[in-house]
């Protein structure tokens, strides 16, 4: 297939010192709620890279569920193939893929384990067809079929109840989420002649400094 001919040409904006927030988290805010405002699907998604310790890197999409001053916060499987990989390794990487707007913003930094408070808490806002689907789910795992997947989310709800009947679903014991604490968060807006402005917060002491890289 040949893809030669699939091009685009940025030219939105542009990003300067002058427009950046003192703190990386409120700037990643303010385009956040610009990425909202214009409509853009699933505006919260996005990409979250893990590797071993040995260095073999895997990536998928999540969900961003919460945003303070310490981090970027997810949820899901801490017994997945993401968990098992932070677990041996906490350093990870998130993007978020910005394209309508002609940006993307990177960041590196370290997960951290919510506790189970906030944990509890985030899970009681999901449907409960989703509190149920994360018991039938042994999420990374090999399944024998899609049939086997349903006959596990069966005696999950049988156990607990469907939708409109029975007690509050208990949060399972492998689910849970993460916070990634900073260390490195880039603004990247696209330009023309690929000459984009890319400007990086790196943590530094108890602030930040801001460079501009080389697009
Ligand atoms: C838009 C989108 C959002 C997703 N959000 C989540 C999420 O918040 N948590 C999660 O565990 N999986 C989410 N998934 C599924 C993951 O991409 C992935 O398939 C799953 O977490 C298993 O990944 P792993 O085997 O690498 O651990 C999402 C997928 C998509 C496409
Ligand atoms: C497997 C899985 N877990 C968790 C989520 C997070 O979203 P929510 O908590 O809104 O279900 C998703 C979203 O797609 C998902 O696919």
């Amino acid at each position: 297939m040949d893809l030669t001919g699939l091009r685009e040409e940025y030219g939105r904006g542009g990003l300067d010192l002058p427009d950046l927030a003192d703190d990386p988290i409120e700037m990643f805010e303010r385009w956040l709620a610009q990425v909202i405002d214009a409509g853009v699907h699933e505006p919260n998604a996005m990409v979250v890279a893990t590797a071993t310790p040995d260095g073999r890197p895997s990536s998928r999409m999540v969900l961003l569920k919460e945003l303070g001053p310490r981090g970027f916060v997810f949820f899901t499987n801490h017994a997945s193939r993401k968990g098992d990989e932070l677990a041996a390794n906490a350093h990870c990487a998130l993007l978020f893929p910005w394209h309508p707007l002609e940006r993307q913003v990177r960041v590196e930094g370290v997960a951290e384990v919510l506790d189970r408070a906030e944990v509890e808490a985030y899970f009681r806002t999901r449907p409960r067809g989703a509190q149920i689907g994360a018991w039938a789910s042994a999420q990374s795992e090999v399944v024998d079929s899609r049939a086997a997947l349903a006959a596990s989310y069966a005696r999950a709800e049988e156990r607990f109840g469907p939708d409109g009947q029975g007690d509050a679903v208990p949060v399972p014991p492998h689910w849970g989420g993460y916070r990634v604490v900073p260390e490195v968060v880039e603004f990247w807006q696209g330009r023309p002649g690929r000459m984009h402005d890319r400007l990086v917060y790196r943590r530094e002491g108890a602030g930040w400094e801001v460079v501009r890289l080389a697009p």
